[in-house]
């Protein structure tokens, strides 16, 4: 269970705030801890506090800012008065760097985090980035994010975009491939239901035993192709010319231009 240092505001709970909030009082933390802020109304969990103004007793212990980037110069004029000194805010914003968050905002220690939206159960991945040396600090970040799922500190700022191509943007991509994989099933014959319960599963089986396994994933999926039978058959599709490969590789970069994009315009 994940005990917080303090109060923990959390501005901005849509998809990505309320997967980490949902996982967070899973887990056991404190309700009464966490105050939400929003634009409009939402449901929160019971115990949580939630407003659509800025609380007016700040700082707390920890500021998570879950807005858009886009959102970032409506919010900030309001909310840094009221978290000067805060001494820990953890920013999930795609794109936006430290030094553009360090300037709307007097921080002792911020963190950049970028979840993913399997944190909501527990099996995340929330990679973190930050130039702070407050030992403190950054261990309350990683400890908050424990629970989301597998944490991992990123040592260089400028692969912050990539990891967020990858993990942050990734279940987009794998949601595509299942809803993909059940569709070709249907195209075959098979209800479109069937096909879909048949693609998540097996989704959800390879990924658990790839991560179980002790070699890789690409030696499995040799392994589910015996020589002459119909995986191979299948695998040479996508395997021509690198097809998903080039395919993915593409997606990425495409992901992690707009990241850039989006670093910049918060850079002004
Ligand atoms: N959706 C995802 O899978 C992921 C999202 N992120 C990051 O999380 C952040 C939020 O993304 P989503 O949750 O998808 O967006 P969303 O649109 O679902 O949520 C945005 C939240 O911000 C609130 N908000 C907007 N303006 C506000 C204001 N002036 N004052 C207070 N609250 C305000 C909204 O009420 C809403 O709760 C983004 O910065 C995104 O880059 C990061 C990783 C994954
Ligand atoms: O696409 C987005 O805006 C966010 C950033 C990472 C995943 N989703």
């Amino acid at each position: 269970m994940t005990a917080l240092p303090g109060p923990l505001w959390l501005i901005g709970c849509g998809n990505m705030g309320g997967a980490m909030l949902e996982r967070w009082i899973a887990d056991g933390v404190d309700p009464r801890a966490i105050t939400v802020v929003t634009r409009s109304p939402r449901e929160v969990p019971a115990g949580v506090t939630h407003g659509t103004a800025i609380p007016q007793d700040g700082p707390p212990a920890v500021v998570v800012l879950a807005i858009k980037p886009q959102q970032l110069d409506q919010v900030a004029p309001d909310l840094a008065p009221h978290i000067a000194g805060v001494p820990l805010l953890i920013s999930i914003l795609a794109g936006v760097e430290e030094a553009a968050l360090a300037r709307r905002f007097d921080a002792a220690t911020v963190v950049r985090a970028m979840p993913n939206l399997p944190v909501a159960i527990g099996e995340g991945v929330v990679a973190l980035h930050s130039h702070g040396e407050d030992r403190a600090a950054r261990d309350t970040a990683a400890a908050l994010m424990a629970p989301l799922g597998l944490v991992e500190w990123i040592d260089d700022a400028a692969l912050f975009d990539a990891v967020t191509a990858l993990s942050g943007c990734g279940p987009g991509f794998v949601f595509r491939f299942i809803d993909a994989l059940a569709a070709a099933g249907a195209a075959l014959g098979l209800p479109a239901d069937q096909a879909q319960r048949l693609a998540i599963a097996t989704v959800q089986g390879s990924a658990t035993m790839a991560a179980g396994s002790d070699v890789s994933p690409a030696t499995l999926a040799d392994r589910v192709a015996s020589p002459g039978g119909s995986t191979r058959q299948g695998l040479n599709v996508l395997d021509e010319g690198d097809a998903l490969k080039q395919l993915l590789s593409a997606t990425l970069a495409a992901s992690e231009r707009r990241n850039a994009e989006i670093a910049a315009a918060a850079r002004g």
